[in-house]
């Protein structure tokens, strides 16, 4: 289904970028699987502290990813 949507987007418009805001309790693997889009295999990660902002290029995707730490931070904004 995203292969389908991908090749209409980039058939219409070329590349297609979006943003994308990952947020859940801490643990569940949201930075694994932004490292699995990024480098193809899992990664081993940390507790994210804060907020890890990154780019994404999946065929003609192009994502900004906002992946929110899950354990409470004094650095993390208030949603
Ligand atoms: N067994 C298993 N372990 C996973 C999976 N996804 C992530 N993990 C492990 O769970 C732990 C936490 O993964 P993270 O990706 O750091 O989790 P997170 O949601 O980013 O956590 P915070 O950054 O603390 O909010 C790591 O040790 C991962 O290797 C999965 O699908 N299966
Ligand atoms: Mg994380």
């Amino acid at each position: 289904m995203g292969g389908f949507f991908s090749s209409i987007f980039s058939s219409l418009f070329g590349t297609w970028e979006t943003g994308i805001l990952i947020r859940a309790l801490n643990g569940p693997g949201k930075t694994t699987i932004l490292c699995r889009l990024q480098v193809g295999e899992v990664v081993a990660t940390i507790p994210t502290i804060g907020c890890k902002v990154d780019t994404v290029i999946y065929k003609s995707l192009k994502f900004q990813v906002w992946d929110l730490g899950g354990q409470i931070s004094k650095y993390q904004p208030v949603l």
